[in-house]
C-alpha cells in the first residue's frame, strides 16, 4: 500500500470545518475558563498591595466573592467543555468507523485474499480512534492555553519587561525542541497502527484456526509468533514514550532554571524598591499560567500527532479503489434478464506474467447449467469468479445479455447473482435470519417454500424452537449438510437468475447427500448456473460440462457424450470415485 499522508488542509476541510459550531463553542468555553483561571492571580496583588495594606475588610469580601465566582465559572465551563466536545468527537469516531467500513466492504475480492480480516477490523476499529484528540479538548486546549498563555505574557510584561524577557528564552527553546520531537514522534505512531493492525491479524486468525494449531502441536510456535508481536508493540510505545519522557522532564529543568533566575532578580528588584511584593506573587502566578499550557503542549502534541498517524493510515485505505469505482462501470442491469453468460477469448492472471486461464470460451445459456471438473489449480474457482464480476478478466470479454461484464454496474449486476460456496459462511443468529440475509423482505410464504425446497426443515422441525433456533457460538452446532442447506435455501429466497455454486466436496451420509441432490436441483432448475461439480448426479444434469486443465478447457460436452468420447473426461470418470 503505497504510504500516504495526510494534509493539514484536509483534516482542516472535512474534520475540524464541518465542526466549526462545537469547536467555537468550545473555544468561548475554554476562554471563559482561562480567563476566570486569570482572576485568581490578579486578586493575591490587589489583595498584598491594596487590601492588607489598607486594612480594607469591605474590599476582602468583595475580593473573595469575586474569586468564589470566578472558580464557580471556571469549574462550569471545564464540565461544558468535557461534555460538548468530547461527545463530537465520539460521534466523528462512529461516522468515521461507518465511513471506513463501508469503504473496505466496497473493496474488490483480490484486497481482502491478500489482507489479514483482523488487520482491517484494527484498522476500522482503532485508527480512527486518535481523531478524539483533533475534535475533542485536545485542539481547543491548545488553542486556548496560547491564547491565555498570551495574555499572561502581557500582563508580564507590564509588571517588569526584563523578568518577562529572562523568561522567554529557555521558553523559546522549549517550544522549538518540541516541536522538533513531535515531527519525529509521528512515524513511531504510524508504525504502531501498523504493528496492532499485524498482531490483531496474526491474533484473529490463530484463534479461528485453533484445531489445526492443536492438531499440528504448534501452540508453542503460535505463542512465540504472538509474543513477538507485542514485544514489537511495546518497544514502540516505549520509544515514543521515551521522546515524550525528554521532553517534559526537559520542559521542567528549563522552566526550573527560569524561575530560579525570576526569583533572584525578582528578590533584587524588591530590595531594590522597582517591585512590590504583591506584583512579584502576581508575576510567578502569571509565569505559570503562560508555561503551564506551553509544557501542556508536549501532551497534547503527542495526541494530535496520534490523531494524525491515524489519519494517514484511514487515508490511506479510503485511497485504494473501490470495485465499483471503475469509470466503466456505468451500464445498469435490468430488472429482467435472460441471464447468458458468455466467455469469449479470456484470460487471467492474478499475478504479472502469470496466467492461470488461457483463452477460454464458452457460453452459458440462460437457465442452462454449466458444471466445471477438472485437477485441483485447473482454473475452476477462477472462472466462477470472473463470472461473478469478483475478478476482472486480463484479456477478453465477458458477457450477460450481450452486455459487456466489464461495463455493468455492480450492484445491479449481483442483484441477479446467487453464490453458494464451499464454506459458505453463517453467521451468529437465528437459522432464518441466515437465510433471509440474501433477502430481508421476502414474504412469510416465500421464506417457507425456501425452507421447504431446501429441505431445511428436515431438521428445523426437530428443534425445539424451529427456524428460530440461533446457530453458531451461542447456539446448536449444525453438522456440514445442514449448513448446506441453509445456504441453498439463502440462495433459493434471493431468486436470482444466475447462480454460482461450488460443491462442497466433504461426503456426507447417503440420506443428507440426497436431500442436497433434490434441493441443489430445485435450486439450479430455471437458473443460468456455473458450478464447480464435485456430485456425480450434478454432473449427469448438466448441459454442458467443461473439463479444465491447466487453465484451458480440453472437452466439452454432456457426460454422456464425453464418456463415448473417451477422452480426459473418461479417464477422470473411470480412475476417480469422485471428480
Ligand atoms: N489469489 C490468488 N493469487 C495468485 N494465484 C492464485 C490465486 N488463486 C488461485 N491462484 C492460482 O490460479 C490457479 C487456478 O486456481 P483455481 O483456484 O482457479 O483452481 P481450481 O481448479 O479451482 O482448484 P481447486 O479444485 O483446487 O479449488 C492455480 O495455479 C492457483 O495457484
Amino acid at each position: 500500500m503505497a504510504k500516504q499522508r495526510i494534509s493539514l488542509q484536509k483534516v482542516f476541510k472535512e474534520i475540524i470545518w464541518p465542526r466549526r459550531k462545537y469547536l467555537l463553542i468550545g473555544l468561548i468555553l475554554i476562554i471563559i475558563n482561562r480567563l476566570s483561571g486569570l482572576v485568581l492571580p490578579g486578586a493575591s496583588k490587589y489583595l498584598m498591595d491594596d487590601v492588607i495594606v489598607n486594612e480594607d475588610y469591605e474590599q476582602l469580601k468583595l475580593l473573595v466573592a469575586v474569586v468564589i465566582s470566578s472558580i464557580f465559572m471556571q469549574a462550569l465551563s471545564s464540565f461544558m467543555l468535557t461534555k460538548v466536545l468530547s461527545i463530537e468527537a465520539q460521534r466523528l469516531i462512529s461516522e468515521l468507523r461507518a465511513k471506513v467500513q463501508k469503504h473496505i466492504i466496497s473493496l474488490p475480492v483480490s484486497f481482502f485474499d491478500n489482507t489479514k480480516s483482523g488487520e482491517l477490523v484494527s484498522r476500522i476499529m482503532s485508527d480512527v480512534e486518535g481523531v478524539r484528540n483533533l475534535v475533542g479538548t485536545g485542539l481547543v486546549q491548545l488553542i486556548g492555553g496560547t491564547i491565555t498563555a498570551v495574555i499572561s505574557t502581557i500582563l508580564l510584561v507590564k509588571i517588569s519587561l526584563s523578568m518577562t524577557l529572562f523568561v522567554l528564552v529557555p521558553v523559546s527553546i522549549f517550544g522549538i525542541v518540541s516541536m522538533k520531537a513531535f515531527k519525529s514522534i509521528r512515524p513511531i505512531f504510524r508504525k504502531r497502527g501498523q504493528i496492532k493492525a499485524e498482531v490483531t491479524g496474526r491474533l484473529t486468525e490463530s484463534l479461528n484456526g485453533v484445531r489445526v494449531i492443536k492438531g499440528f502441536n504448534a501452540e508453542q510456535e503460535e505463542n512465540r509468533i504472538f509474543e513477538d508481536g507485542v514485544q514489537k508493540l511495546f518497544n514502540n510505545i516505549k520509544k515514543s514514550m521515551t521522546a515524550t519522557a525528554i521532553m517534559t522532564s526537559s520542559s521542567a529543568f528549563l522552566l526550573g532554571l527560569a524561575s530560579t533566575g525570576i526569583m533572584g532578580i525578582g528578590g533584587y528588584k524588591i530590595m531594590q524598591g522597582e517591585l512590590t511584593v504583591g506584583d512579584f506573587l502576581s508575576f510567578t502566578l502569571y509565569l505559570g499560567f503562560m508555561v503551564a499550557p506551553i509544557v501542556q503542549m508536549s501532551n497534547i502534541g503527542s495526541q494530535l500527532t496520534e490523531a494524525f498517524a491515524g489519519l494517514d493510515r484511514t487515508e490511506e485505505i479510503m485511497n485504494q479503489a473501490g470495485e465499483q469505482d471503475d469509470p466503466l462501470r456505468t451500464e445498469i442491469v435490468p430488472q429482467n434478464i435472460k441471464g447468458d453468460i458468455k466467455f469469449e477469448n479470456v484470460s487471467f492472471e492474478y499475478e504479472e506474467d502469470k496466467e492461470v486461464l488461457h483463452n477460454i470460451s464458452f457460453e452459458a445459456k440462460a437457465g442452462s447449467i454449466t458444471a466445471l471438473v477438472g485437477s485441483s489449480g485447473s482454473g475452476k474457482t477462477t472462472i466462477a469468479s470472473l463470472a461473478a464480476s469478483f475478478l476482472n478478466p486480463s484479456k477478453g470479454q465477458i458477457y450477460l445479455d450481450h452486455q459487456d461484464l466489464r461495463t455493468v454496474h455492480l450492484s445491479s449486476f449481483r442483484q441477479h447473482l446467487g453464490v453458494v460456496l464451499q464454506d459458505d459462511f453463517l453467521f451468529e443468529g437465528s437459522i432464518k435470519e441466515n437465510i433471509l440475509f440474501s433477502n430481508p423482505t421476502a414474504t412469510d410464504i416465500e421464506l417457507e417454500n425456501a425452507i421447504k425446497n431446501a429441505y431445511v426443515d428436515e431438521f428445523t422441525n426437530r428443534f425445539d424452537e424451529g427456524i428460530h433456533t440461533i446457530i453458531g457460538e451461542r447456539g446448536v452446532k449444525l453438522s456440514g449438510g445442514q449448513r448446506q442447506r441453509i445456504a441453498i435455501a439463502r440462495a433459493i429466497i434471493a431468486d436470482p437468475q444466475i447462480i454460482i455454486l461450488d460443491e462442497a466436496t466433504s461426503s456426507l451420509d447417503t440420506e443428507s447427500e440426497a436431500l442436497i441432490q433434490e434441493s441443489l436441483s430445485k435450486l439450479m432448475k430455471g437458473r443460468t448456473t456455473i458450478v464447480i461439480a464435485h456430485r456425480l448426479s450434478t454432473i449427469q444434469q448438466a448441459d454442458q460440462i467443461l473439463v479444465m486443465d491447466k487453465g484451458e478447457i480440453i472437452e466439452t460436452g454432456t457426460h454422456d457424450v464425453l464418456l463415448e468420447k473417451k477422452g480426459r473426461y473418461y479417464k477422470l470418470y473411470k480412475y476417480q470415485a469422485r471428480i
